[in-house]
């Protein structure tokens, strides 16, 4: 038996990898899993759904808001420092073998009270440039697995720990109940400007179905009057709508488009570019680079250009779906080195 403490929350763009790699370790040892999860964020909630066999300690941290000079993060570094002690008691308590880190503030708390107790930590980079937490915990790493070759250009003093992996996805046994629709997704909170563009589409395609993840009641009752549109307020398994979706639009967060190359399912990307360091944009361009994705830039998402993208994503057709999970791979590679 081994015993995995992790982290990697406050979004599902960080939780759903980091849940990939923790379910694909249990498919193949025996394992103990004590869970950080951000205190109020989705990672607490859907942990407890979905592995209430693991022990979830929630902590009561919010990240540094950039510029770093901020005056709120006096505050914030302040709550940073109580929430390491919090962890460490738990660390020391628990008695980790290894502690498995996807990135968000919390994986900061918990990679950096690892490092001081000598716990072996492995981080996954889910974006082409990588978080801030990341960057630094690369250095106390065991191995730093990333998703794209172009990651290494950012981390280069740690050459010798990247392992390029692909970005881990869930896996799913539930089939979605309707077939050959194009999905319509923002990221795991949702987005207004995909949702107002996309009111737009619609009534323009009807001949074509759309299965829309709204990421609000509000929002699924408004696109809920077309006729072609399944409007869902959130998707659960999103894997089972993938593996049956023909096309997709959404923003650029790294899932995402994990989900995407996965399935092999080509898709219309609309990167959020206020997101730090314009990540979500540079995720894009890899997955166009790639072949996967049409990107179509903030300031150009026009209905109209929507159509026009959505007419050449469908007609491009389905790509292979991936041989093996980047989930498995990074399970392979920490086993090798623990066991
Ligand atoms: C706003 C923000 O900070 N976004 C970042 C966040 O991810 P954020 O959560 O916004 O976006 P991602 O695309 O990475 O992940 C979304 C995840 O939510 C899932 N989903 C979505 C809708 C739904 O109804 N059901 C469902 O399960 C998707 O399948 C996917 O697994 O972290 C990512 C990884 O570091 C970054 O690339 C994103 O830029």
């Amino acid at each position: 038996m081994i015993k995995v403490a992790a982290a990697g929350g406050g979004t599902g763009g960080h939780l759903y990898p980091l849940l990939a790699i923790l379910e694909t370790l249990a498919k193949r040892v025996d394992v103990k899993v004590l869970f950080f999860a951000v205190k109020g964020k989705i990672d607490e909630r859907v942990v407890r759904k979905d592995h209430p066999e693991f022990e979830t300690v929630s902590i009561d941290v919010r990240g540094l808001l950039r510029p770093l000079h901020h005056p709120k993060n006096l505050w914030r570094t302040l709550k940073i420092g109580i929430a390491t002690i919090e962890v460490k008691k738990h660390l020391k308590r628990f008695k980790p073998d290894l502690v498995v880190l996807t990135g968000g503030y919390i994986s900061g708390v918990v990679g950096l009270a690892a490092k001081d107790l000598g716990i072996p930590i492995f981080v996954h980079e889910q974006n082409v440039v990588p978080g801030l937490a990341v960057k630094v915990l690369s250095q106390y790493a065991k191995k730093v697995f990333v998703s794209f070759e172009r990651t290494r250009d950012y981390l280069r003093e740690w050459q010798d720990k990247i392992v390029v992996t692909g970005c881990p996805v869930r896996e799913t046994e539930k089939e979605a109940p309707l077939k050959d629709f194009v999905l319509v997704l923002g990221g795991s909170l949702g987005s207004e400007a995909i949702n107002e563009l996309m009111e737009k589409v619609y009534p323009e395609l009807q001949e074509t179905q759309f299965v829309h993840s709204t990421g609000s009641d509000d929002w699924t009752e408004r696109l809920s009057v077309f006729p072609n549109v399944t409007a869902l307020t959130y998707i659960d398994p999103m894997g089972a709508y993938w593996k049956k979706a023909i096309a997709s639009i959404s923003r650029a967060g790294a899932s995402t488009i994990a989900e995407m190359m996965y399935y092999g399912v080509p898709g219309i990307l609309i990167p959020w570019e206020s997101s730090a360091e314009s990540h979500q944009l540079e995720n894009a361009l890899e997955a166009e680079r790639l072949g996967y994705a049409i990107v179509i830039r903030e300031n150009e998402a026009s209905p109209r250009k929507i159509i026009e993208s959505i007419d050449k994503v469908v007609k491009k057709g389905k790509i292979e779906k991936m041989k093996e999970n980047p989930a498995s791979k990074i399970s392979k590679e920490i086993l090798g080195e623990i066991m």
